[in-house]
């Protein structure tokens, strides 16, 4: 039997740095969401330094939510860096159907090299050209309407796919795997899929297989989440338990608690 927990142990004993190109709603979300988990986070941007806080990164994170036309030059920027010095990174196509400035800057993304994609269902589709791409940045789609699409594009790109939601799917194009850890308070709670993002990240840093390091990233991020679930009173409560929780959540209790299928 896998043991998840193991996953958890080694990220916290390299606490990697994260480096995340992200949107002005998740920075200050992400960034206590990977001091709680044990990594450490860093939020920059700018084209003039990106390559520079690239190259010091054990993984990087890219996310164009709030992003213009000098924030996607960083952000290739970045990921050139990223390639060119071995440095795992995370692509979360936040609302991808939204724009065409998303759109095309999702698809040069794709052709370059992502270690992990990790989107809600509807974006999954959206990548594969289907569907209407849900609504903004929530998804409209169940996950196992995006599995199909989701083993497609880890075949097409070479990337692991995450597909989250009630029961999350992740793909390396062969293997796969269910996680059913998670609590319905999590979607209510602005940019959690976002921080995410960054916590696949800080597990795919350094990991030799990055497909099973992805499903304990979201099997240890749900289970936090059945923990802050269990006392909270609403979204409020709920993000503050839930931070006390990713840091309380230890790798005998993954091991325990992670709800992971073969898929
Ligand atoms: N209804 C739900 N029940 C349990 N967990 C959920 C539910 N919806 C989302 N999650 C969890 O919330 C986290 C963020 O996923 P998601 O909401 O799909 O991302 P995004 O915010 O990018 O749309 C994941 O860990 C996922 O498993
Ligand atoms: C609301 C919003 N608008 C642009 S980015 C963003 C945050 C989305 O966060 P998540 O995808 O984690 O729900
Ligand atoms: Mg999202």
């Amino acid at each position: 039997m896998t043991d998840w927990g193991s996953h958890l142990s080694t990220m916290r004993a390299q606490a990697p740095l994260v480096l995340n190109i992200t949107n002005f709603v998740a920075m200050n979300v992400m960034a206590n969401v990977l001091l709680a988990a044990g990594a450490s986070p860093a939020m920059a941007h700018a084209e003039e330094e990106i390559a520079e806080i690239t190259a010091l990164s054990g993984a990087l994170t890219i996310n164009f939510g709030t992003a213009d036309a000098a924030w996607m030059r960083g952000i290739f920027k970045a990921v050139e860096t990223a390639r060119d010095n071995a440095i795992p990174w995370v692509f979360d196509p936040v609302a991808v159907a939204v724009s065409r400035l998303r759109r095309d800057t999702a698809a040069r993304l794709l052709d370059m090299g992502p270690a992990v994609v990790r989107g809600n269902a509807s974006e999954i589709l959206a990548l594969a050209g289907r569907g209407v791409g849900g609504k903004g940045v929530d998804a409209t789609d169940g996950v196992a309407e995006a599995e199909a699409a989701a083993r497609a594009l880890a075949a097409q790109t070479g990337a692991v796919v995450a597909v989250t939601g009630p029961v999350d799917f992740v793909t390396d194009g062969t293997r796969g795997w269910h996680v059913s850890n998670g609590h319905p308070l999590m979607p209510l709670v602005t940019a959690l899929g976002c921080s995410l993002t960054g916590i696949v990240g800080a597990f795919v840093s350094g990991a030799d297989d990055r497909a099973a390091a992805t499903t304990a990233a979201l099997a240890y991020y749900g289970l936090a989440g059945e923990r802050a679930g269990d006392g909270a009173r609403g979204p409020g409560s709920f993000q503050v338990a839930f931070l006390d929780a990713l840091a309380a959540v230890t790798p005998d209790d993954l091991a325990a608690g992670a709800r992971v299928a073969a898929a």
